[in-house]
């Protein structure tokens, strides 16, 4: 041993973490209560990266690796040579690759002190060591049983008692600090020197709410510690330092690591002298981490944002699947728990621990005994999924006498969901519960023509939705229940069940029907958009409301002619339509509304073929209502139609399970953008005939796009080309302004395609100069402005745009696609000294006005007013915002419902666009 460490002065041990704390402290402060709800979202350490970035990014600038090694070497080595005051010496004070560790640990957490030591229950005992005999701790009674054998032992044999109380309810709390700190102040009791937390408890996920216990504890116990253990959320999901906590640990075998290979616990502290008290207790006992398991932890932290995400979502599901079979399920993120919204603002996620009741503790071993996934197993926090009962696992050692007035079930099954396909995991649980006899199936009730497999369990080709969605009225009941029917028809709100979209409309600035023919068209999403609220029916049947047109549809599944729908791979959309398909839903919808209008005839021909096409006619929760609302003018070229289809398609994805819902801090994937925008644009094909594709593109993935499309005659091109404009020059201001003239987008794209046919050289030629037009004004949206330029080079700028547009006017225009109102809105504007062009298809429709950026309010006022005589209506609209949008709040989804359909669209758009969406 070096002199160094031969002196057990805290101040001089090595164990601290290395980073100095000035460095640590570079994120935002912790106060903010935005902050503290979306920690995912803080950024931390010195780079300032996110948190799921600065776990990937293992970076220590004060200690490079000398050859430049891309992952942490490990550093197997007892003892390092060199004088006294090197900074490793002996490896139990010191070593490499654990302080890497640490440091990675301290960037997470925003700490100053991190330690890792040789387990969860290790970092629980060096954190009491701080007290002495005679100091008294208070604790849940919903621990974990290690931590309850650990504190019975210091109250045996160290003289350090604890107080269990229901750390659930912060009165008992306060109420226990307070008698204790009275108790103490007349010499009756040692003096409360710790509060020990844990939310959600382990195994009942019951919620303590951290900042009101550690306020409490600062009160009555000013000298106190309060310490959490954080290991159902770890530090992804909840950072309790920040709620005003002194101490907090994770047991790293769990989610830190998540892989179940390595057992470590880690410690994090903001309090100099609680951490060099620590430091000197973890150095004195010598249990700190070895390099190999520091090494394998430091692996694992990289992957704890993206599994986390996966296992809190299945976990979701798993709970939803499990409610709705009328067991009694512990899991914060079911909207039915009672610390939800306390946990909802400490922490930002459910986690993926939960727990559930059977009644009976045989039938419990049953179901364990029974799965073949889930991993009979302590612990939790690992890739794979584990199923246990606490009662006679993790929790075995506390008295069952205790258990019973902790009241902890003996018949609670806990699950810790792991990252394995859903539907994999909820069929291997609904087979364990059949098996046991916990559920059986309704047989008299499966509707007819449902399929169920002989082996009676749902074949994994149906999505987890549905799977989720049937489970109570149609094929399962209960143990113990009669064929009572209804006595499970109050169903749960479900995850993927009801669920509101929405897609934004466009405006097309340059190159429309061009664009049909292989030319490039400049396009932007509008602030105005389309909303799809979906819910599950329970009369077989498929409906879709559409009250901008006051019209509903509902049609008996089985009478839809899917004898026509060829067995597809979902993931690998069809290009082109399935013409026999159409035709067949194009027969049947004819004959069911015989008196529909055209254009609630068009979105119901596309809205069953997306169905037919991404519905398992075979689920038993094939049953559901779309109702749609547009807060766009339809039918007037800003794209509702291809708002819709992106509403359409993402709406089924998502319900049906083709893809997963993105989570709360997380937008809508690019792989998932890609698969809608395909099954959008087939039903734009549905509705347009010969789209191209830019309307659905700039639905579905916002901003602002150059799109070409591939055309032999044209391009080089094999698939459609989307390069995003990010205008150098800021904003550009535009007017829309709605002839409210009716008009058909099919027959006037067909009608340029007529021309073209008929005159292939001069519209050709037609063709060439608006492509020249898009690439000018590509040119314009990317160039840089030359240095000094200013205000004049933006000006330059918008006159550019503005002759551009009088030009695409006037091809426009020879494409015989310009209408009286549309010339009426160039002159009112030119007249001003404004350019306009008609945006879409035209023939009716809108028209775009460039507006000056210091055009007086005033002025645009008056200008409105010009042409809103004219019957027109006036937009004066930002261009650029998000695509496709899912709306996250579950309850919101289902409030929203009782208004969906009855608010004028403008108020439906402010309610709904106020609230939380994970967009494109
Ligand atoms: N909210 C809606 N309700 C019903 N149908 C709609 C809605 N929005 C769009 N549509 C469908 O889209 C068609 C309009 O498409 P289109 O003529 O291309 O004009 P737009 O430029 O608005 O997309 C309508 O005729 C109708 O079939
Ligand atoms: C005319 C066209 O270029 C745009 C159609 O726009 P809208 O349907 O009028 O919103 C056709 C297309 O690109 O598919």
């Amino acid at each position: 041993m070096t002199s160094s460490l031969s002196s057990l002065n805290a101040s001089e041990s090595s164990a601290p973490t290395s980073p100095a704390p000035s460095s640590i402290h570079g994120g935002p402060s912790s106060s903010s209560k935005v902050d503290r709800l979306r920690p995912q979202d803080r950024r931390s350490g010195p780079s300032g990266y996110r948190f799921s970035t600065t776990c990937a990014t293992v970076d220590d600038p004060n200690h490079k690796d000398q050859y430049g090694a891309s992952s942490t070497p490990i550093y197997m080595s007892a003892t390092f040579k060199g004088l006294p005051g090197a900074e490793f010496d002996y490896s139990r004070s010191g070593n490499p690759t654990r302080s890497m560790l640490q440091h990675h640990l301290c960037q997470l957490q925003n700490c100053r002190y991190s330690f890792a030591v040789s387990s969860g229950m290790a970092c629980l005992d060096v954190i009491t060591r701080v007290l002495k005999p005679g100091e008294r701790i208070i604790a849940g009674d919903d621990l974990y049983g290690g931590t309850n054998r650990l504190l019975t032992y210091l109250a045996t044999h160290g003289g350090i008692q604890t107080d269990h109380v229901d750390t659930t309810d912060a009165e008992k709390v306060e109420q226990m600090l307070q008698t204790r700190a009275t108790e103490h102040s007349l010499g009756q009791c040692g003096p409360i020197k710790m509060v020990l937390l844990e939310t959600p408890t382990n195994p009942l996920l019951k919620i303590c709410d951290l900042e009101r216990c550690a306020r409490a504890a600062k009160l009555y116990a000013p000298d106190a510690i309060v310490v959490v253990d954080n290991t159902m959320m770890s530090p992804y999901l909840m950072r309790p330092l920040e709620l005003g906590v002194d101490v907090v640990y994770d047991s790293g075998t769990k989610y830190l690591s998540g892989h179940h290979d390595l057992m470590a616990g880690v410690i994090a502290c903001d309090r100099e002298d609680v951490g060099q008290q620590i430091a000197f207790t973890v150095n004195s006992i010598g249990n700190a981490l070895t390099p190999m398991d520091s090494f394998l932890l430091l692996r694992g932290i990289k992957t704890l944002a993206v599994r986390m995400d996966r296992q809190q979502s299945t976990a979701l599901l798993v709970a939803s699947y499990l409610t709705s079979l009328g067991f009694k399920v512990n899991y914060p993120g079911l909207a039915s728990h009672p610390g939800k919204e306390i946990h909802d603002a400490q922490a930002s996620g459910p986690g993926a621990v939960l727990s559930f009741e059977t009644g009976d503790k045989e039938l419990s071993e049953g179901i364990v005994g029974a799965t073949r996934l889930w991993g009979i197993s302590v612990s939790f926090g690992c890739v794979n999924s584990l199923i246990s009962m606490p009662c006679l696992m993790s929790h075995a050692s506390i008295d069952p006498k205790v258990r019973a007035a902790r009241r902890l079930p003996e018949d609670l099954i806990r699950l810790c969901v792991g990252i394995e396909d859903s539907r994999d995991l909820i069929e291997d649980l609904e087979s364990a519960l059949l098996k046991a006899g916990a559920i059986r199936r309704r047989r008299s009730s499966i509707p007819d023509g449902t399929l169920v497999s002989p082996s009676g369990i749902i074949t994994s080709d149906q999505s987890i939705s549905k799977l989720v969605d049937g489970m109570d009225k149609n094929k399962i009941e209960t143990r113990g229940g009669d064929d009572e029917d209804g006595r499970l028809t109050k169903r749960p709100p479900l995850p993927a069940s009801s669920l509101v979209v929405s897609a934004p409309g466009k405006v097309i600035l340059f190159g429309e029907h061009a664009v049909v023919h292989g030319v490039t068209a400049i396009a932007a999403s509008v602030a105005l958009r389309c909303y799809a609220h979906v819910q599950p029916r329970d009369d077989d049947k498929v409906s879709i409301t559409l009250p901008d047109l006051g019209i509903e549809h509902a049609w008996s599944i089985d009478s839809l002619p899917w004898g026509k729908v060829k067995t597809n791979d979902v993931a690998t959309p069809a290009e082109s339509l399935d013409e026999e398909l159409h035709k067949a839903i194009e027969t049947s919808v004819g004959n069911i509304v015989a008196d529909d209008t055209a254009r609630s005839h068009a979105a119901s021909v596309a809205f069953l073929y997306l169905y037919m096409t991404l519905a398992d006619r075979s689920s038993p929760n094939r049953g559901q209502s779309f109702v749609i609302r547009s807060a766009l003018p339809i039918g007037a070229g800003l794209g509702s139609s291809a708002a819709l289809s992106t509403c359409l398609a993402s709406s089924l994805l998502y319900t049906h399970g083709h893809l997963p819902l993105p989570t709360a801090d997380s937008s809508v994937a690019p792989a998932s953008q890609t698969l809608i925008n395909a099954y959008a644009f087939l039903s734009e094909k549905v509705m347009h005939g010969n789209p191209s594709g830019v309307d659905n593109s700039v639905a579905t993935h916002g901003g602002a796009l150059a799109f070409t499309r591939p055309n032999a005659a044209r391009n080089a091109l094999v698939k459609s080309e989307m390069a995003s404009l990010k205008s150098s020059f800021g904003s550009v201001r535009f007017l829309l302004t709605d002839t409210k003239v009716p008009r058909d987008t099919k027959t006037l794209v067909a009608g340029v395609g007529a021309r073209l046919k008929a005159d292939p050289a001069g519209v050709g030629k037609t063709l060439d100069e608006i492509q020249h037009i898009s690439d000018r004004a590509k040119d314009i949206f990317l160039s840089q402005q030359p240095a000094g330029s200013g205000e004049k080079g933006r000006e330059a700028k918008l006159e550019g745009l503005s002759k551009l547009i009088v030009e695409n006017h006037e091809l426009l225009q020879t494409l015989g696609v310009s209408h009286e109102s549309l010339e009426v809105v160039r002159r009112t504007t030119a007249e001003r000294g404004l350019a306009t062009k008609l945006t879409g298809a035209g023939g009716g429709g809108c028209a775009v006005t460039l507006l000056p950026d210091e055009m007086p309010k005033a002025d645009v006022e008056s200008l409105r007013a010009a042409l809103e005589k004219n019957g027109f209506k006036c937009y004066e609209t930002e261009v650029g915002g998000g695509g496709v949008a899912v709306l996250l709040d579950q309850s919101r989804n289902e409030e929203s419902k009782e208004w969906f359909g009855k608010l004028p669209g403008s108020e439906l758009a402010s309610r709904l666009d106020g609230t939380a969406w994970s967009t494109a």
